[in-house]
């Protein structure tokens, strides 16, 4: 892939992000959350620019070349490659929080399987797990966290539209699950990224394991 950057980004700019993000494909992959190809990253790369992974990689084997840039409407920028077919999740972010630096998007099994056992009600409502302090902005067991999860469709705009009228409900959103799919979630750099992700995996676990240990 060739890719031409704008005049006002620096090529080592670019690259750290495009780095930082196959190395977190790379250890995400490692850990099974992105089988397949699926699953797709992104990093902010300045106000109104992303760099995000290409559509159809196996998210494990990524190089430099597989990561992209894009504007801030989803739009290749000095690039004939094609970004994730999830694109708009990833800027809508970026748009809607400045602050916003990475998001991450993982098909592990337990995101998978707790999307389809909550999507009925919704939400998933965490509550009394120590790990729910690893989400920034929460710092007691004893607060709910609520992770909305939406339904599954290819049409992004749909899915875009969902996450707006959670936020226009005035509700928190660190991350979204998506039915039968898997999860998004975001961070001010990709360390804080990556740790909202591993928690969210872990306290999904403990709620499943919960629910069975409580059934039988
Ligand atoms: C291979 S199925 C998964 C895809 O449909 C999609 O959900 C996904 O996460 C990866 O899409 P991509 O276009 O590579 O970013
Ligand atoms: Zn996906």
């Amino acid at each position: 892939m060739t890719q031409t950057l704008p005049a006002t980004i620096p090529a080592s700019l670019f690259e750290q992000r495009a780095d930082a993000i196959v190395e977190a494909a790379r250890e995400l992959s490692d850990l099974g959350w992105t089988p397949a190809t699926s699953s797709n990253f992104s990093m902010r790369v300045d106000d109104a620019h992303a760099a995000i992974t290409v559509s159809g990689k196996h998210k494990g084997r990524l190089g430099r070349d597989d990561i992209m840039l894009i504007d801030l409407a989803g739009n290749a920028v000095g690039t004939d490659a094609r970004p994730s077919a999830e694109t708009a999740l990833h800027t809508q972010i970026y748009r809607r929080w400045p602050a916003m630096q990475a998001v991450l998007h993982t098909h592990s099994r337990t995101q998978s399987v707790a999307s389809r056992l909550y999507a009925g009600e919704g939400v998933i409502r965490l509550q009394g797990w120590e790990l729910q302090k690893a989400i920034s902005g929460y710092h007691s067991h004893d607060s709910v966290l609520e992770i909305p999860v939406f339904p599954n469709t290819q049409h992004m705009p749909e899915l875009v539209a969902r996450v707006d009228a959670w936020l226009e409900a005035g509700k928190p959103l660190h991350a979204y699950l998506i039915d039968g799919h898997g999860i998004y979630t975001w961070g001010r750099d990709m360390a804080e990224t990556r740790r909202h992700l591993e928690a969210l995996e872990f306290l999904l676990a403990c709620e499943l394991d919960l629910k069975r240990l409580r059934a039988s």
